[in-house]
């Protein structure tokens, strides 16, 4: 193999990206990139430096100088940014709308490409996200599309949030997932879709381990020629 392995994991909010790649990156020692952390950390930027979501020339700038990095230590991952440690803030379900705002911007996104690509560093790279095998890892040479019912979704992250002591209601969960999904695929750039080489799975009716299994063969088979 003369490039680095990447494996990009699309797909709606909630269907489960994030478990699948960390499972992914675990199992083959690669590293992962959380693509929507670096969206939902700089819509928090914009909140402390009072930039509204939708002021493209006051974030670009925001974007191309976010100071963030990600520390990851025993398998957890810190977030931090401008110094502050802001893990447990960006996972609200209102700042994943405020992300989806700050996403929509074309000038945003191209201001955080470079910054993407450069997590693809051998061993290896398992990227999740909504344009991951169609924008930022087009030569990806494994391509998933996770997707889920919208209900299954919002059921997921209700029992998520739960565990976690938030009060939240499914109905609101629901149609908060509704608009992202609306907002990230109605997008002029980067739309939420699978790319034409992707292999989609369904992983409404699917546990955790049915879904890595089948990635797995699927990465086993692309990779590697291991066909079971
Ligand atoms: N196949 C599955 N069956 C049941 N629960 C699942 C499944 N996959 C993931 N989950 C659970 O659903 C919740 C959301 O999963 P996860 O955070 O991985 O989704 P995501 O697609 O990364 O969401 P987002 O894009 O909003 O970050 C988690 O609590 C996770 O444990
Ligand atoms: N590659 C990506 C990743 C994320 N987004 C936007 O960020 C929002 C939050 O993402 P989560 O995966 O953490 O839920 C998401 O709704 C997208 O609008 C993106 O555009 N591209």
């Amino acid at each position: 193999m003369d490039k680095v392995p990447v494996v990009t994991v699309d797909g709606p909010s909630g269907a489960g990206k994030g478990t699948l790649s960390t499972l992914i990156a675990e199992h083959y020692h690669w590293r992962f990139l959380d693509s929507g952390a670096i969206y939902r950390v700089l819509a928090v930027a914009a909140t402390h430096h009072g930039i509204s979501p939708d002021d493209e020339l006051g974030i670009v700038p925001l974007a191309s100088s976010l100071d963030v990095t990600f520390e990851t230590i025993n398998g957890h991952t810190r977030v931090i940014l401008e110094g502050e440690d802001v893990s447990d803030d960006i996972r609200t379900e209102d700042v994943g709308a405020l992300a989806s705002k700050v996403a929509a911007l074309p000038t945003v996104r191209e201001a955080l490409l470079r910054r993407q690509r450069a997590f693809a560093e051998e061993p290896g790279l398992v990227a999740d996200g909504r344009d991951m095998g169609t924008v930022v890892f087009p030569n990806a040479d494994v391509k998933i599309f996770l997707t889920a019912s919208a209900e299954a979704r919002a059921q997921r992250r209700y029992d998520q949030l739960k565990d976690k002591g938030f009060d939240v209601t499914l109905s609101r969960l629901l149609s908060d997932i509704e608009a992202r999904d609306k907002r990230d695929s109605g997008r002029s750039v980067a739309p939420l879709v699978a790319a034409s080489d992707a292999l989609v799975l369904d992983s409404t009716s699917m546990s955790i381990k049915q879904v890595l299994d089948k990635a797995k063969d699927f990465i086993d088979s692309k990779l590697f020629g291991i066909d079971v």
